[in-house]
């Protein structure tokens, strides 16, 4: 992948959304649409916003019951989208579940610990591993079900790009520094991603909110220029 940031167009406003896309194209190398712009817009949407000719990252993170979630993601194939997440925390069924339905060349990818979790959080919801130890466990789930990769921060990247040759890591929480980090816990700049391992990079902010999204784009993707990245399999 030549450029390896997909933006986040995190709007319910399909307008805001298509101008936001046609302002950075030409820095980024696809779109990433979430849980808020397709509660607004659904698959119309989706169609609108792939005209701009992006790849488009499905980010609606399924997390169900296998049969429901393999039924969900056939449902999307007609959409053509060239990367989806699930929640590996769904189990090895529902993983299976959704890799068998997913249209060809679309790659699955299973959310592993959210970025705006830390330890303490995780405490919270009975996990007492590290964010590290339950990203390794998800990730060899993960793998183990057939899936293409995960979903993880910058600080476990490396870990899981060693457990997994050929996997595609796709990392948010991403933070040029000096930027706010809003509701991110585990964040690294995009440059030090890339050097650990990171196949996609997800920005949405610190682009999107900036007073000038094509320069943030633009200055961004220079920042990657000068670091090569490290083989992940993307
Ligand atoms: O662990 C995760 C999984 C997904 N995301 C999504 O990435 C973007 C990040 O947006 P920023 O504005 O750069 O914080 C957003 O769409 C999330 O839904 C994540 O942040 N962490």
């Amino acid at each position: 992948m030549s450029n390896s940031v997909f933006v986040a167009i995190d709007t319910p406003d399909l307008a805001a959304a298509q101008a936001l896309a046609k302002a950075v194209a030409p820095h980024v190398g696809g779109l990433k649409l979430g849980l808020e712009f397709f509660a607004a817009n659904g698959p119309s949407g989706v169609r609108a916003l792939g005209e701009t000719g992006l790849p488009i990252f499905l980010d609606l993170k399924l997390h169900d019951i296998p049969n429901t979630v393999g039924k969900a993601v056939a449902a999307l194939a007609p959409l053509s989208p060239a990367v989806l997440t699930v929640h590996a925390a769904g189990g090895r069924a529902m993983l299976e579940a959704a890799k068998a339905a997913a249209p060809a060349g679309c790659k699955v990818v299973a959310v592993t610990v959210l970025t705006s979790l830390d330890s303490a959080d995780l405490a919270d919801i009975g996990v007492t591993s590290s964010p590290a130890e339950q990203v390794e466990r998800l990730a060899d789930l993960t793998r183990h079900a057939g899936c293409d990769g995960i979903v993880c921060s910058g600080e476990e990247v490396a870990g899981a790009a060693v457990r997994w040759p050929g996997g595609t890591f796709v990392v948010p929480g991403l933070r040029p520094a000096g930027s706010d980090l809003g509701d991110q816990k585990r964040v690294l700049t995009p440059a030090d991603a890339l050097g650990r391992g990171a196949s996609i990079l997800v920005i949405g902010r610190p682009i999107t909110a900036a007073a000038d999204p094509a320069e943030a784009a633009r200055s961004v993707a220079a920042s990657l220029l000068s670091r090569p990245a490290l083989t992940a399999g993307a």
